[in-house]
């Protein structure tokens, strides 16, 4: 298991990022040029084919274990009015998270992931972005930690999401910090706030970046000062898998916004990284050009809690399954391009 002991040693994870294994990519691309289809027929299922090889070390891929942690969290800067839901909701959805009644528990079961659910103290909201850093340094490295702590090595993909009332706002202060830009390219509806919630989560933005934005020299900065709790678990997550050899799916626009600072700092980590789809989110798309990712999906989703991660995780299955069950030209006795 993945710990960060200190500040420094989440610096150094982040600084030197392991690669996939070269000779499991070209085993396994030599496998995939035998397969009784015209080359690249299957599309971006090829590319998934070879990035988990990669990842996994194996000529073919497995999607046999693959593993979920949806992190919660609550902000401080909710009493801004810049959600459509009252902050209570994000305890009331771990209950039922818990209880088996959400979209992800639905979406997990139905693309076979093993699903934790990681309650990040509730009762103690973040402070307020726009009066004080979110997080202490002891609050942000625990939060990192139980993003470690829920990654398994040997697990064949995994996801992360979340769940936190008001933290689309958050997470479009982490990406304006990260990649500049207006607040407005990273301000959307969340869960549906009117038009006077969207000014007050413009303000917001503005305030929380006019009082940080010169101290957010690193990562860690950035993540404690603008962040929240579930949202730098998923950084430590995505974290620890990347040195676990873990590939990931990256669900909506939080879980992107986490990983941000991170990539400002070094745009190798998303290497094990599928961007899962395009949430319908504003800034979203933007994300995920600036994190070099292309969304597997577009299905006008904006649920969060690792819902549209869930549903590529399908795609990925798709992937390898064509990978590892199609027989060969010579196999099948099929004759291959003149
Ligand atoms: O995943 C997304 O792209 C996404 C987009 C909009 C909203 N959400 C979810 O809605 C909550 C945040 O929205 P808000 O309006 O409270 O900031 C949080 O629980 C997220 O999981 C998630
Ligand atoms: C009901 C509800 C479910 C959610 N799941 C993730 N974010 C959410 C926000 C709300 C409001």
């Amino acid at each position: 298991m993945i710990r960060f002991e200190d500040r420094a040693a989440f610096d150094r994870a982040l600084d030197r990022l392991p690669e996939p294994d070269g000779s499991a990519i070209e085993a396994s691309a030599a496998r995939q040029a035998q397969l009784t289809k015209p080359a690249g027929s299957l599309g971006r299922l090829e590319e998934i084919a070879l990035f988990m090889a990669g990842w996994q070390g194996r000529e073919r891929p497995r999607a046999d274990r693959i593993r979920a942690a949806i992190f919660a969290g609550n902000h401080g800067v909710a009493a801004r009015g810049i959600s459509a839901f009252p902050p209570a909701v994000t305890t009331q959805m771990v209950a039922n998270f818990q209880a088996g009644g959400a979209a992800i528990n639905a979406l997990a079961a139905s693309c076979g992931a093993e699903l934790s659910i990681v309650p990040l103290d509730l009762d103690r909201p973040t402070a307020d972005i726009c009066e004080a850093p979110a997080m202490s340094e002891a609050e942000c490295l625990d939060a990192l930690n139980a993003g470690a702590a829920a990654v398994t090595a040997g697990t064949d993909l995994l996801f992360v999401g979340e769940m936190g009332i008001a933290n689309t706002t958050p997470a479009a202060a982490l990406c304006a910090q990260s990649f500049g830009g207006l607040s407005p390219d990273w301000i959307g509806r969340g869960t549906g706030v009117d038009d006077n919630g969207l000014a007050r989560k413009a303000d917001a933005v503005a305030k929380a970046l006019a009082l940080h934005g010169p101290h957010c020299t690193s990562a860690f900065e950035t993540l404690r000062r603008l962040g929240g709790r579930e949202i730098a678990a998923m950084a430590g997550a995505i974290l620890a898998a990347r040195h676990l050899s873990v590939p990931m799916l990256l669900d909506g626009f939080i879980s992107s916004a986490a990983i941000a600072p991170l990539a400002r700092d070094n745009p190798a980590i998303t290497a094990h990284c599928l961007a899962a789809h395009n949430s319908a989110e504003t800034g979203h798309a933007r994300l995920l050009q600036a994190l070099r990712l292309k969304p597997l999906l577009q299905l006008d989703m904006r649920l969060g809690e690792g819902s549209g991660a869930a549903v590529a995780a399908q795609i990925v299955r798709s992937a390898l399954a064509a990978h590892a069950g199609m027989a060969t030209f010579a196999e099948a006795a099929v004759a291959g391009a003149l």
